[in-house]
C-alpha cells in the first residue's frame, strides 16, 4: 500500500515552476531518498506533503489523506524533522521530549512511558537528565529524531538528517532511522546530498531536477542504467549535469567543461 502518492504534484512561484508534475508512490516501510542539486524542488516537495505549502495544482495523499482537504488528519500521522536545530539547548533531553509530548497532545498519563521509550530506541537513555548544550551533534540529531517521532507517526520526513555530522555519528544516525522502521513500521523520507547516505540507507531513491522527478529506483536499478561500474555519483553527473566534489558539494559539470574548453 502507498502511505505516499502524489499525482502531477506542481508548485509554481510566478513564473518559475519549482515542483513540476510529480508523480510518486512511496510504500509502507520503506526508506526512501530525495536527491538533487540545490533549487532543484526538495524542499517545496517536502514542505507539500507535510501540509505546509498549499499545491498549485495536482495531489498529494499521506496515508489516504489529501494534503489540501485533511491538513489536519495529514499532520497527526507525520513527524518532521527539520534541517535547522530545533532541539532546545538550556533543556535536558527527558524535557525536551516531554515538550514535544504536550505538543503533540499525548495525554499526560502516557508521557513518561512514551518518552523512556523514544529514549530507548535512540540509545539515549543514560544522557536523558542531561543539559542538551552538552550534547555532540550525534547525539542532538538523535534527539531530534526522538521528539518527532514521540506520537508513532506513520511517516517521518527527514530534512538532511546527517548534514555536519562526522562518519561515526553519521552511521548511528542511520542505524536508528533503520530501527524506527524495523520496531514502528514507519516509513520514512529522507531529504540528502550525500550519495553514500542515499545508497547505503535508502530502498528507493528519487533524483529531482528543476522540479522534475527524473529517475526513481533502487540505488542498484539506477546505478545499472549507467553502466556496470557505475556509482550513485555518476547516476548524479548523468541525470543532473552537477558532478560532487571532495566534501560532498557539486560542481556543474557544463560550468567546468565550458571553462576547461575556454582554457584549451
Ligand atoms: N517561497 C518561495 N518563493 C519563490 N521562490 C521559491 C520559494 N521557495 C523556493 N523557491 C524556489 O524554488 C526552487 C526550488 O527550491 P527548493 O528550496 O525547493 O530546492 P531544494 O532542492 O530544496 O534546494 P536545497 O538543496 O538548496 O535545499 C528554487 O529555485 C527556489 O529559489
Amino acid at each position: 500500500m502507498s502511505i505516499i502518492e502524489t499525482d502531477a504534484l506542481t508548485r509554481r512561484f510566478g513564473d518559475l515552476t519549482a515542483v513540476d508534475c510529480v508523480s510518486l508512490q512511496v510504500s509502507s516501510r520503506e526508506i526512501f531518498g530525495l536527491i538533487g542539486p540545490n533549487g532543484a524542488g526538495k524542499s517545496t516537495l517536502i514542505k507539500m506533503l507535510t501540509t505546509l505549502l498549499p499545491p498549485s495544482s495536482g495531489t498529494a495523499r499521506i496515508a489516504g489523506f489529501d494534503v489540501v482537504s485533511h491538513p489536519a488528519q495529514v499532520r497527526a500521522h507525520i513527524g518532521y524533522v527539520p534541517q535547522l536545530l530545533s532541539a532546545d539547548g538550556a533543556l535536558t533531553a527527558y524535557e525536551n521530549l516531554l515538550l514535544s509530548a504536550r505538543l503533540y497532545l499525548i495525554p499526560r498519563k502516557e508521557r513518561e512511558m512514551r518518552i523512556n521509550a523514544a529514549l530507548k530506541l535512540m540509545d539515549m537513555e543514560s544522557a536523558a537528565h542531561r543539559q542538551v548544550q552538552g550534547f555532540s551533534g550525534g547525539m542532538i540529531r538523535r534527539l531530534e529524531i526522538a521528539q518527532s517521532m514521540m506520537h508513532e507517526p506513520v511517516v517521518m520526513f527527514m530534512d538532511e538528517p546527517t548534514v555536519g555530522l562526522d562518519p561515526v555519528a553519521r552511521r548511528a544516525v542511520w542505524d536508528h532511522v533503520r530501527q524506527i522502521r524495523e520496531e514502528l513500521g514507519t516509513t520514512i523520507l529522507i531529504t540528502t546530498h550525500l550519495m553514500d547516505e542515499a545508497d547505503e540507507l535508502c530502498d528507493r531513491i528519487g533524483v529531482l531536477h528543476a522540479g522534475r522527478l527524473q529517475e526513481v529506483g533502487t540505488p542498484q536499478e539506477l546505478k545499472a542504467r549507467i553502466g556496470p561500474d557505475a556509482t550513485l555519483d555518476d547516476v548524479f553527473a548523468e541525470i543532473t549535469g552537477t558532478e560532487i566534489v571532495s566534501g560532498g558539494s557539486y560542481r556543474d559539470v557544463r560550468q567546468t567543461r565550458a571553462s576547461a574548453r575556454a582554457h584549451s
